[in-house]
């Protein structure tokens, strides 16, 4: 990122494979240029043959305009120019930054330099809510159902939004009006809450959309308080569209074109920094607010990355990158340099927060690379995520623990032939709409483990740090859900008519990430581990990802394992030497020339 892009084009020629729609043509060209605090007219270098060379960063300004406009009249503004002269319209980059990243004002103001010490990059700003508003505001819904309507002002999370959103106007000296208008609806939303003595899920999706709404707004002002014209967006109205499922919406085709075209319309009649809601869209057929599942301001940075057809989508975190496993289990963690959509992708899904499930898909699918960065240490060069990554020396990524996971083991009863037992079994699942995470089939018995997310009931009692119980509940993104024992029961009810089911309650997933191509090697030295730990394991399953092999295990002894595993598989020498040393039963390597043989 820190050389600047050139683009090469050759005159009465245009540039093909642009994935952005047209635009009007000879408005005026104008760049991103943040040391300046301001918008300058784009840089050009005549190079004095057939083709031209547009520089998007560059020391002086001066020449470089009179090179544009000698260009100009010279061309009479042909096909070629102005194309080049569109094509400098083009955003370079999304940036996301997550909750930890704008927590106070302090944060955003470091955010908002960590934008402008990138001058080369013309970036679409996405932002979650502040730190834990998103926790406070789901906290805040569940108690305005039960606190009655002369309490709901009352409410504890409503007065820490509150406080620390007025706080961080002040400190950034901008005007408070930006806020306290959201503050209002809040305060009556929660009290029409608690009239109905009832949270929907498209409530909740509404209540939670003030935390995006918010923060997105100040930052905007406090660009345009530094001079860097921006323009703040609410993803719901910009073409986010997404199926009705709330708290968990999926964005529909028709969001891309919607959004291109949105942003760049508003950008040719006045340019300025957009700053988007991350996480929230619109419901095609109701038009309420959706969100798109917890963490799902990645999926909107990937959603706007393909979109525009940017040239690379980051996401800023709180930590150096993707991580050999949660940093909160095991300290030694360290940052993983690549990575492969697929790998991230099944990293996600099973469990590590730092990416959204779904959120690797747009960036697959518009081949644009993401890199994941710590703004709180900008100089770490983070994790950069793309299609292939030579494998060739890679065993293992890194490990991610799936806790509070239902395992069940379900025989058949025989009344059914095994595909129709398979069928039956899935379409249980179907119906009660339950994920199941990991799978391992016999030719009469099925062993599955249930997502906890899904299946434990969304009633949120506390906030993790104050309960004492922690390991009755599913803990998720700092939360707490009650197991809903009513739709466990009702599982098992229903498989029971066609089959025996054990139900193990209190099981984690160990999901190895990494090239199962060498999977002899990673099962050897995975279970060489957990046999000297004395653990045994439950099931296990290799993906046909081909990047994760799945272990179940019991969760009390989870940790433990992962800190095991993670020693053994980073901690102790490269395990790559050993892909050309296959080893003999007894571990020791096998000589050069036995292989040969
Ligand atoms: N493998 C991993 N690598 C890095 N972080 C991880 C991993 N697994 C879990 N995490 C957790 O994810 C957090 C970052 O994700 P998240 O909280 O969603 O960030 P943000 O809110 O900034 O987008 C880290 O602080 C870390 O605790
Ligand atoms: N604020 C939402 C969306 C989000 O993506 O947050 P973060 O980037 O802080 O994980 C959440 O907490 O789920």
């Amino acid at each position: 990122m820190a050389a600047a892009a050139r683009v090469q084009c050759h005159n009465n020629t245009s540039l093909t494979g642009s994935p952005l729609p047209r635009r009007r043509r000879n408005s005026p060209t104008l760049h991103f240029s943040p040391n300046r605090v301001n918008f300058t007219p784009l840089k050009w270098i005549g190079d004095g043959s057939s083709s031209c060379t547009r520089m998007v960063s560059g020391p002086s300004l001066k020449g470089g305009t009179t090179t544009v406009r000698a260009a100009l009249e010279e061309e009479k503004k042909t096909d070629a120019v102005s194309e080049v002269v569109e094509e400098e319209k083009r955003f370079t980059c999304v940036m996301k930054f997550g909750g930890s990243s704008v927590a106070t004002a302090e944060r955003m103001r470091e955010v908002a330099d960590l934008v402008l010490t990138f001058p080369e990059e013309s970036p679409v700003i996405v932002l979650s809510a502040m730190g834990k508003t998103t926790n406070n505001l789901l906290l805040a819904g569940e108690k305005a159902v039960s606190c009655g309507v002369s309490n709901a002002s009352e409410i504890e999370e409503l007065s820490v939004i509150k406080e620390l959103h007025l706080r961080t106007v002040k400190e950034l000296e901008i005007d408070p009006s930006v806020v306290s208008s959201f503050l209002e609806e809040l305060e009556q939303l929660l009290k029409g809450i608690a009239m109905m003595k009832e949270l929907t899920l498209r409530t909740r999706d509404y209540l939670v959309s003030f935390g995006e709404c918010l923060s997105t707004r100040i930052f905007a002002a406090y660009l345009n308080k530094i001079g860097v014209k921006a323009r703040q967006y609410d993803a719901f109205e910009i073409g986010f569209i997404t199926t009705d499922d709330f708290t968990n919406g999926d964005i529909l085709e028709a969001t891309y074109p919607a959004v291109a075209k949105r942003l760049y319309d508003d950008w040719m009649d006045d340019p300025a920094v957009p700053v988007v809601t991350g996480f929230l869209g619109k419901g095609w057929k109701t038009c309420a607010v959706t969100t798109l599942g917890r963490g799902g301001s990645d999926l909107t940075a990937t959603t706007i990355g393909k979109a525009l057809g940017l040239q690379e989508i980051q996401v800023w975190k709180d930590v150096d990158g993707v991580l050999t496993c949660d940093p909160t289990i095991y300290k030694r963690a360290t940052p993983v340099p690549f990575l492969t959509f697929d790998e991230a992708a099944e990293l996600a899904y099973f469990g590590a927060q730092v990416l959204h499930p779904q959120s690797m898909r747009p960036a697959r699918e518009g081949g644009i690379p993401v890199r994941v960065k710590n703004s709180y240490n900008p100089k770490a060069p983070g994790t950069i995520i793309t299609k292939t990554r030579d494998m060739t020396k890679t065993v293992l990524t890194s490990i991610v623990l799936k806790r509070n996971v239902t395992m069940l083991d379900i025989a058949s009863t025989r009344m059914l032939g095994q595909v129709g037992f398979l069928a039956k079994v899935f379409s249980i699942f179907e119906d009660l709409e339950i994920s199941v995470d990991v799978v391992a089939t016999s030719e009469v018995s099925i062993s599955l483990t249930l997502d906890p997310s899904k299946l434990w009931s969304r009633e949120l009692i506390q906030q993790a740090s104050s309960c004492q119980i922690l390991k009755h509940f599913v803990l998720f993104r700092g939360l707490i859900f009650v197991p809903c024992k009513q739709e466990l029961d009702h599982v098992v009810e229903e498989l029971e008519k066609i089959a025996v089911v054990n139900l193990a309650k209190g099981r984690a997933i160990i999901s190895l990430i990494g090239n199962v191509q060498h999977s002899s090697l990673i099962l050897e030295r995975a279970f060489h581990v957990l046999w000297t730990k004395g653990i045994n394991v439950q099931m296990i399953s290799q993906g046909a990802s081909k990047v994760n092999i799945s272990l179940i295990v019991n969760d009390a002894e989870a940790e433990g394992c992962v800190e095991a595993l993670h020693k053994s598989f980073f901690e102790s020498g490269d395990l790559s030497e050993l892909l050309i040393q296959p080893r003999l039963g007894n571990g020791s390597p096998v000589r050069a020339m036995q292989v040969e043989n």
